[in-house]
């Protein structure tokens, strides 16, 4: 995990509780104490799954390294900001803009609340501009979109949180 710059202290992040569990790892919950104030945060905790073969440790240590790379090539309004990369008892993890409204795919499945017709095209559109700005930012170096997924911030704005793109 050489190549990867560790730009947060780990001294500066409270962990609270867990939130949920992904193909990289647990995330949780976390206040992170900035220079100016307190946010709180979303932090994923990359779990190194590669057993003790030195081949698996490169391509795991590179598809962070991607990762990393291409979460801070986004800044767009509808796509989770990734604010800094930290390193907790030696695994890597990174900070991200917490939404508080968890994961739109569980907001629009297990949600009793009604979606209005309007609300349906306004996040439909918002989802558009998000593959348009992938499609631009990312135009010379992938093939194709193998999943975008989204969590739900204030207001519903749908934000995507994970992109697992493959480059050609
Ligand atoms: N920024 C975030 N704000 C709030 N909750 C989040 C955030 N990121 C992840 N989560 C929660 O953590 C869970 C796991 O997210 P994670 O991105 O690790 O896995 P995933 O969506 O399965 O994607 P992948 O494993 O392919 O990266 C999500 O289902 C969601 O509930």
């Amino acid at each position: 995990m050489d190549k990867i710059v560790i730009s947060v202290s780990s001294n500066e992040i409270q962990i609270c509780e867990r939130i949920g569990y992904g193909s990289y790892g647990v995330v949780h919950k976390a206040l992170w104490q900035t220079e100016l104030e307190v946010i709180t945060i979303a932090l994923k905790i990359i779990e190194d799954k590669s057993q003790d073969s030195e081949t698996e440790k490169i391509r795991f240590e590179k598809n962070i390294l991607r990762e990393i790379e291409n979460l801070q090539k986004c800044t767009h309004p509808n796509i989770i900001t990734l604010y800094g990369v930290s390193k907790y008892s030696d695994n890597i993890c990174l900070l991200f803009e917490y939404a508080d409204c968890g994961s739109l795919y569980k907001f629009l499945h297990r949600t009793k609340r009604e979606v209005s017709m309007d609300e349906r095209i306004d996040w439909m559109l918002q989802c558009a501009k998000i593959v348009i700005h992938f499609m631009i930012v990312y135009m010379m170096t992938i093939s194709r979109f193998h999943t975008i997924r989204y969590c739900v911030g204030c207001c519903n704005v749908p934000r995507v949180w994970s992109t697992c793109m493959e480059k050609t």
